[in-house]
């Protein structure tokens, strides 16, 4: 692990060293995140003309390590696992591909037609309820705390496993380790009744950060296969979630895609 850290700061900083260059050499860099921290740090530096204010470049690694593994492994994960579902249960992928085609036509599509299909909004939030690409939330108790019958003292690290809420028979009924986007033809709310049990983001002042920018991302990546492939799982899929950090298919995802 700690090799690996040291790996993947080092790549890093390679990138980093490269874009500082450049950027002294006058040439614009801020087009994506990494030019925007670089040139926005560089300009506060410059403002109070000294070293000590702005991000050093440790903590640039660390944001850029922080966005990467938080924001590409999630995101790519549950691109997976929409299409390993929308694979087994193709009635659904017509579905997705009819509205998808009935918003955008074979054009590329756009932020206002993204925000407009709602049979995508309702499989994604059924994927996200099944394989929720982070499976437990941790905090840390601050101070002494009765939790039911139970006592935590400060300093004590819990887990949620959102696995089990989001698997609960009592909230979701008889079918809740079945795939139906149905249940949330009505939003979230409505089928949780308003309670804190469908958390694949996170809850409270540490949920995630991106989460709007994931599903456009995610649905952006979905609608534009739609468009050219129908797709179905292969025999050769191993149906085995299981979880290093993310969760993941640990056999992968055989797929077989048509060109439409
Ligand atoms: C499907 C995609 C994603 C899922 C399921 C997901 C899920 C989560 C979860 C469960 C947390 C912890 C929240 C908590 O403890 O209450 C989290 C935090 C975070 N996520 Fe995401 N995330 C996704 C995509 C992204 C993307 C695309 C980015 C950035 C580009 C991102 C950046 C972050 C950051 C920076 C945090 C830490 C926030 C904090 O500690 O204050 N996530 N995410």
């Amino acid at each position: 692990m700690k090799e690996t850290d040291i790996e993947v700061k080092g790549l890093i900083r390679k990138i980093i060293d490269k874009r500082i260059m450049e950027m002294k050499a006058g040439e614009t860099s801020s087009d994506d995140l990494l030019g925007i921290l670089l040139d926005s740090n560089y300009k506060e530096i410059k403002r109070h003309e000294n070293n000590s204010s702005g991000l050093s470049i440790e903590e640039i690694i660390e944001e850029c390590k922080l966005f990467y593994l938080a924001g590409q492994e999630t995101a790519g994960n549950m691109l997976v696992w929409t299409m390993i579902l929308l694979g087994q249960h193709t009635d659904w992928q017509t579905r997705a591909r009819e509205e998808v085609l009935s918003v955008f036509g074979d054009k590329i599509p756009d932020i206002d037609g993204l925000n407009r299909l709602r049979t995508i909004n309702m499989i994604f939030n059924e994927v996200l309820r099944l394989y929720p690409p982070v499976t437990a939330l941790r905090r840390m108790i601050h101070k002494d705390t009765n939790l039911g019958n139970l006592r935590l003292q400060a300093q004590t690290m819990i887990q949620l496993n959102m696995l089990f809420f989001h698997h609960d028979l009592d909230i979701w009924g008889g079918d809740a380790h079945e795939f139906n986007p149905e249940r949330f033809s009505e939003g979230v709310s409505k089928v949780t009744k308003g309670q804190t049990v469908y958390v694949p983001f996170g809850g409270g002042p540490r949920i995630c950060i991106r989460q709007n920018f994931a599903m456009l991302e995610v649905k952006m990546a979905l609608v534009m296969i739609l468009q050219c492939f129908s797709f179905e799982l292969s025999p050769s899929y191993s149906h085995a979630p299981y979880t290093v950090i993310t969760l993941q298919p640990q056999f992968g995802a055989h797929l077989i895609l048509h060109k439409l």
